[in-house]
């Protein structure tokens, strides 16, 4: 008799025997079906070769093979029930690939090992339907009979865009499977994901981290030149995957080799199929042999033709898809209210006294609370882009803001990043600020909230961190009951720079992190992935310590020690919650300190989220103000109702923007009686011409009709248009006169209140504008109301005419003492103020000359140059939106954001 491969002979039969032995070895995960498998096949001894024998011998092992991939993992796809029950007490360590035909009516399912042993590669790829047939088989048979949550997938498929896993999509739709990879980028990044899975825990002792799930690769079809170097990454995966859980089916492998020298070897550990029609061969799985009678012998693959699984039928793979997708929701649907408290209890019934907690998610049924007080003062969370960071802070701010009133809690929030994570709370209208007062805003603020930073400077959260700071001062002498949370997000943004700023806000953030501990002033800090957080976590003394509540998502797993890997492969909607520092534990002990939790999508139901936004807003103690917005990429409107009014030395306060502090405030310039009270504004741009024109008009607001005389001159070309525009708005208030150089000269002598707005300073001819009469003009204008208000657009023609102004003349004024110098002896951005200094503005503060200006505002200078010019160091990195405006009388230099640009001048 002919079998496939040759004549069957005894050696054949013993061949058989062998094979079937070697499989049961390999169950060694499945003891109880191995032995009985042995069993079975123990009892097949050396027969004649005749059909009969041959048909008994693969009906043994389909007996076999029905024990070694029970159900899912072996049955006929297009004869499973569709009611199937799904899932399984353990990871399944056989599965079926096809049939094997020995002889036209003998046959038996062919079974390979794979997870906990090996891998799986195809000669060809899924443009082979027989090939996509057998990898959607077997991933349906894996998953439908793994543990729910114990099996993650990564696909990869270029040659046919994904294709090959499309009727897989329910799970990508409920974030059990992430959508399938199809180019380079893609493929490197799974790549990154598998190493980082197999990577040891001690490089040294070379253990590997050991995981409770485990994660499949499926590789339908590299991307096309695929390079020698990602090539190289799969074999070494390959290597040392199956120790710690990591499994791979390469389809298309080896790839055709592009040179001699980027031929690829077999796959290491796996179980080759070679693609023959319309047949496949199998090969040995990796360490056993089918077909050889002793290990020490070469193995020959399985000796029997094997008819790959064909596709499975789409309703089936379609039902368990969905199946496996409402069990992960259904696991999943729990909403907001189950973190709240009981809606009959009502608002704000905890006590902060000894701490705030909420519940965070739960593990199982059982909620896990978490909080606030000296034991776990501040949390450290991570996760990547789009892991549910900004849900689970949502869920976590809403908690507290509902069971503590806002007497008991106040929330300080900003994100660094482009983020949207507190656009949630901030009052809704059009241009991001806040409603007017008294007007029901679109979105209801929360009244707890006292600041929000939306995309801010890293200035910002350095302000924020010194209120915090400052609060704790005042905590020290007057102990305060109500706790505050302020919540940084993407921290490790404001810490970017290698710069003071940075080092300021480490020894702030340290500061604020020991003392707020028993002071009632706690931290949350979020980051994606970054090696920052390795960096900061390896600092001696480091702040992170003081953090010992760590919050992973998916990504996140660096907020925990490096050997704790309780976070790999989280799936969304799940976070691990350790109040350990991150610290680990044995494996598969309990962890008290360790709980993975669920946690619901607050955005899921945004009725819901509304309606409990507006309860929270509506039963706001009487009196309390909305948060203050800084929205970082906004330039904030100019405050719309009356300008702050004469202040009581008979002058105005003219407001160019703000302040970027916390609390925000405006950048007042004040126009009063003393000598040297004007502004230059300085930068090369259109952005400074903008502000100068916004400043005129504002205080033309400021003055009753006809009050004040305006003379506006031009000197250089390019602000003419704006200049006119910006007489003829004026003109509706006040009397204006429209100057050249000559008319600017003439005007130095202004007897009555007025402005002299000058654009392009820079521009005037010292022959027409003398300089002792300007000099005049900055000492004395200012007592008969004379101001002026000018843009240079260069900082070295200023600083020439500064320290010509500035040079010493018979006179015995003075310069007023500084009436504000800043409590720490530093500036709002933290230089050091006063000292002795240098350089052109420097002689123009001398004492006894008062031929100044006080007000600089710089936009777009750079550092080294406003340095020079007010003779000591300053902090400021020019920007588009910002500017610097510095105080000669305080010496005090505050980052500004300029109010949008004005449209038209106020009509009152
Ligand atoms: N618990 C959850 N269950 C299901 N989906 C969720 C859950 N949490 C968040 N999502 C969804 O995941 C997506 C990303 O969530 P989210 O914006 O909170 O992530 P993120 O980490 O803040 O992202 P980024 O850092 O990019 O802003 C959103 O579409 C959200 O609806």
């Amino acid at each position: 008799m002919e079998t496939w491969r040759g004549p069957t002979s005894p050696a054949a039969t013993l061949r058989w025997r062998a094979a079937a032995g070697t499989a049961a070895a390999l169950h060694r995960r499945a003891a109880a079906t191995t032995a009985a498998a042995a069993s079975a096949l123990d009892a097949i001894r050396p027969v004649p070769a005749d059909q009969r024998e041959q048909h008994e011998l693969a009906e043994r092992l389909r007996a076999a093979a029905s024990l070694l991939a029970p159900g899912w993992l072996g049955a006929p796809l297009d004869a499973q029930s569709e009611d199937a029950p799904l899932g399984g007490p353990a990871l399944p360590a056989f599965v079926r690939i096809g049939i094997a035909q020995p002889l036209d009516d003998a046959r038996f399912p062919a079974v390979i090992p794979l997870l906990g042993t090996g891998h799986l590669t195809v000669d060809a790829d899924s443009r082979d339907p027989r090939v996509a047939g057998l990898l959607r088989s077997v991933l349906l048979r894996l998953l439908a009979a793994a543990p729910a949550g114990a099996l993650l997938v990564r696909g990869v498929d270029s040659a046919t865009s994904g294709q090959l896993f499309a009727p897989f999509a329910p799970l990508a739709d409920a974030g059990l499977m992430p959508p399938p990879v199809t180019d380079r980028a893609g493929l490197r990044a799974v790549l990154t994901e598998a190493e980082q899975w197999v990577r040891p825990t001690r490089p040294t002792t070379a253990r590997y981290n050991r995981h409770d799930r485990t994660l499949l690769v499926v590789i339908g079809s590299l991307p096309e030149l695929t390079e020698p170097a990602d090539l190289a990454r799969i074999g070494a995966l390959a290597r040392e995957g199956p120790e710690a859980a990591l499994h791979l089916i390469v389809a298309g492998w080896p790839p055709p080799p592009l040179t001699a020298q980027t031929s690829q070897a077999p796959l290491s550990r796996s179980t080759m199929i070679a693609l023959r029609n319309p047949y496949a061969l199998v090969g040995d799985p990796p360490g056993a042999s089918f077909g050889s009678p002793a290990p020490h012998l070469p193995g020959t693959g399985l000796n029997a033709p094997v008819f790959l699984d064909e596709s499975p039928p789409v309703p089936l793979l379609d039902r368990v898809c969905r199946d496996l997708a409402a069990r992960f929701q259904a696991d999943y649907r729990r909403t907001l209210d189950d973190l709240l408290p009981e809606p009959s209890d009502g608002l704000w019934t905890e006590s902060a006294a000894g701490g705030l907690g909420t519940t965070v998610g739960h593990a199982g049924e059982r909620p896990v609370p978490l909080g606030f007080d000296e034991r776990t003062p501040h949390w450290l969370v991570g996760g990547r882009a789009g892991a549910g960071k900004s849900a689970f802070l949502i869920n976590v701010l809403y908690g507290l803001c509902a069971r503590y009133h806002p007497d008991e809690l106040a929330l300080y929030l900003a994100d660094f990043a482009d983020g949207t994570a507190f656009t949630e709370f901030v009052p809704e209208r059009a241009d991001g600020f806040l409603p007017e007062d008294g007007a029901e805003p679109g979105r209801p603020w929360l009244p707890h909230v006292r600041a929000v930073g939306v995309q801010a400077d890293r200035e910002y959260g350095l302000a924020l961190l010194r209120e915090l700071d400052a609060e704790l001062d005042r905590r020290a002498t007057e102990p305060d009951q109500r706790r505050i949370l302020c919540v940084l997000d993407e921290f490790p943004m404001l810490l970017a720079e290698d710069d003071a700023l940075t080092t300021e806000a480490l020894g702030r953030l340290e500061s604020v992190a020991r003392r707020g501990r028993s002071a009632g002033v706690h931290l949350i800090l979020t980051s994606g992935p970054t090696p920052a957080l390795a960096a900061l976590r390896a600092r001696r003394d480091s702040f992170l310590a003081q953090f010992p509540v760590r919050v992973a998502l998916p990504g996140g797993a660096d907020v925990l020690e490096p050997a704790n890997d309780a976070a790999a492969g989280l799936p969304l909607g799940t976070a691990v919650v350790n109040t350990a520092g991150g610290l680990g534990g044995p494996r598969g002990a309990t962890r008290g300190h360790e709980r993975m939790v669920r946690f619901p999508d607050p955005h899921a139901d945004p009725d819901a989220l509304a309606l409990l936004r507006h309860r929270l807003w509506a039963d706001r103690p009487a009196g309390s103000a909305g948060p203050a917005v800084f929205t970082g990429y906004l330039a904030p409107p100019r405050p719309d109702g009356p300008e702050p009014t004469a202040d009581p030395a008979g002058g105005v306060v003219a407001l160019v923007g703000q302040v970027v502090e916390v609390p925000l405030h405006p950048a007042a310039v004040p126009f009063d009686r003393s000598p040297g009270r004007h502004l230059a504004v300085l930068g090369p741009g259109s952005a400074a011409e903008d502000v100068l024109d916004g400043l005129a008009r504002s205080l033309a607001g400021q003055h009753a009709p006809g009050e004040v005389r305006f003379v506006v001159a031009a000197l250089v070309a390019e602000a003419e248009p704006t200049a006119a525009a910006l007489s003829a708005a004026l003109a509706r208030r006040h009397p204006v006169d429209q100057v050249d150089a000559a008319g600017l000269a003439a005007a130095l002598d202004l007897g009555g209140p007025g402005y002299l707005v000058i654009f392009g300073m820079d521009g005037a001819d010292p022959d027409t504008v003398p300089v002792e009469r300007l000099r005049a003009l900055l000492r004395d204008g200012p007592a008969r109301g004379v101001h002026l208000i000018a843009w240079w657009r260069g900082i070295r023609r200023f600083a020439d005419l500064i320290a010509a102004v500035a040079e010493p003349e018979p006179s015995t004024d003075r310069a007023p003492a500084p009436e504000d110098t800043h409590p720490d002896g530093t500036d709002p951005d933290g230089t050091e103020s006063g000292g002795a200094r240098s350089g052109g503005a420097e002689s123009a503060t001398e004492p006894g000359n008062a031929a100044t200006i006080d007000h600089l505002l710089f936009l777009d200078v750079p550092e080294p140059e406003v340095a020079r010019l007010l003779g000591r160091a300053v902090r400021w990195r020019p920007r588009p939106g910002r500017a610097l405006l510095y105080d000669r009388r305080t010496d005090r230099a505050s980052l500004v954001v300029p109010y949008a640009t004005p449209t038209e001048v106020s009509t009152r």
